[in-house]
């Protein structure tokens, strides 16, 4: 069976980024570059005041009290029209480009104006010269590599891209993920259940996740164990660039996934991985050579118990959402985490259980929870993380390291 790592090295080799797409700047926030981007311009543009005062020279003020001519008044947007020399101030407005000759601005809290003589004391002198300004070009320079292709465009890439001028970004199309619940014991989550019936809760469950990996959903409800309806909706599934399917994939009499999967074409690229929960994965490719429009899709069947499903996503869905869109964190890495409740870890499969993870001023601590397998999703709402718990039989005793992964961004 392989390990969790050779599962993700599997998914590595196989998913590859999507083609880019250009995007509106404003439409662009979740997604991610393709390309690399250097800056245009010299931020900031000019030497320009970082506190509203007067832009002195720092030789004339290194000794206070001093009387300064004041020779014009800039605002943030003008520009000086003056140079100051020897004796001489400008006054001066936060984001106002400096006049040639001042090297440092002194606060206006620190001076004191006279109207009468268009004269200003400067009454406590600037830290030294550089003082409340920043140079041209000092937080960039126009030519200077800003962003990598692979980088997540959060709040402030976008803002950073707007100071630079880029309308339009190259970026990976958000992709789409089909979710397809598989069993006959199965109602849509809207009906009561007849005996021997249970709700399909992953369903809404996968939506809520692949949403929070910056895909887009789209749930195909629920196909009965019937080999002909199984294919039908696996070929509609198979438009999105994910299939998720959850159920079917273990070893039981109606555990059609992996046959229907393969009469469709689907290349299995692994089936069975030695974590818990989750050990029945199956992963797959349908490749580009049998698609109509030339681009591979990747399908991955879940196992159907509620934590399984729900971890492997975690664990392995999201990892191909983040190879498709070309991003450079690979596999989820925990948080060291010191554990505050003795607990046995038993078998020869990884296991990631819930975990409560805290803060704490002597740091980060992980709390388990009481958990009673794969079926248990109950449990999981108690929990923020996975705790990562290496195969084989350990005990763990308060105060040991443990590896968090955090629900929902194990990557960063
Ligand atoms: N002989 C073996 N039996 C099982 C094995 C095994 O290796 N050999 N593996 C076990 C493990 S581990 C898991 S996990 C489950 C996974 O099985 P399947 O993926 O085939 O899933 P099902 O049998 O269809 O369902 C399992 C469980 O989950 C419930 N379920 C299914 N879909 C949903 C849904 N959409 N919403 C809520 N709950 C769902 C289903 O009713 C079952 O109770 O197999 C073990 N067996
Ligand atoms: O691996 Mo199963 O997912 O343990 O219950």
């Amino acid at each position: 069976m392989l390990t969790v790592d050779e599962a993700w090295e599997r998914i590595g080799q196989e998913v590859t980024p999507r083609e880019p797409e250009r995007r509106e700047l404003s439409e662009a926030a979740g997604y991610v570059l393709a390309d690399d981007v250097t800056a245009a311009i010299d931020s900031p543009p000019f030497d320009k005041a970082l506190m509203d005062g007067y832009a002195v020279r720092f030789a004339d003020v290194a000794s206070t009290p001093v009387e300064l001519r004041v020779v014009e008044e800039v605002t943030a947007g003008r520009t000086p029209q003056m140079p100051i020399g020897a004796g001489e101030a400008t006054r001066i407005m936060t984001g106002a480009p400096l006049p040639d000759g001042a090297d440092a601005v002194v606060r206006v809290e620190d001076t004191s104006f006279d109207d009468a003589t268009e004269r200003v004391t400067i009454t406590a002198a600037p830290r030294g010269e550089g003082a409340n300004l920043a140079r041209r070009g000092s937080a960039m320079r126009a030519g200077q590599p800003v962003l990598k292709t692979g980088h997540l465009l959060r709040a402030q890439e976008i803002g950073l891209l707007a100071e630079l001028g880029q309308v339009q970004v190259a970026v990976r199309p958000r992709p789409v993920i089909s979710v397809l619940a598989t069993g006959d014991e199965l109602v849509p989550y809207s009906q009561q259940p007849g005996e021997g019936q249970i709700r399909n809760s992953n369903e809404p469950m996968l939506t809520v996740q692949i949403a929070a990996a910056g895909a887009t959903p789209q749930p195909l409800g629920i196909a009965r164990d019937d080999r002909d309806a199984l294919s039908a909706a696996v070929q509609s599934g198979l438009e999105a660039d994910i299939l998720c399917l959850s159920g079917g994939v273990s070893a039981g009499k109606l555990d059609l996934v992996p046959s229907v999967l393969e009469k469709a074409g689907v290349r299995e690229v692994f089936h069975k991985v030695a974590v818990k929960p989750g050990k029945p994965l199956w992963f797959g490719v349908l490749d580009g050579d049998r698609t109509a429009d030339g681009r591979p899709r990747f399908i991955f069947g879940l196992p159907g118990n509620p934590v399984s499903s729900m971890v492997c996503f975690e664990l392995f869905v999201r990892m191909a959402v983040r190879h498709l869109q070309g991003e450079t964190a690979t596999a989820p890495c925990g948080l060291p985490a010191a554990i505050v409740e003795p607990f046995q870890s038993r078998g020869d499969r990884r296991t990631f259980l819930p975990v409560r993870l805290s803060v704490t001023a002597g740091g980060l601590e992980a709390i388990p929870v009481p958990w009673q397998g794969s079926f248990d999703l109950r449990a999981t709402v108690d929990a923020n993380g996975l705790l990562d718990v290496p195969p084989g039989d350990q005990d763990y005793h308060i105060g040991d390291c443990v590896d968090v992964i955090p629900f929902g961004r194990g990557f960063d």
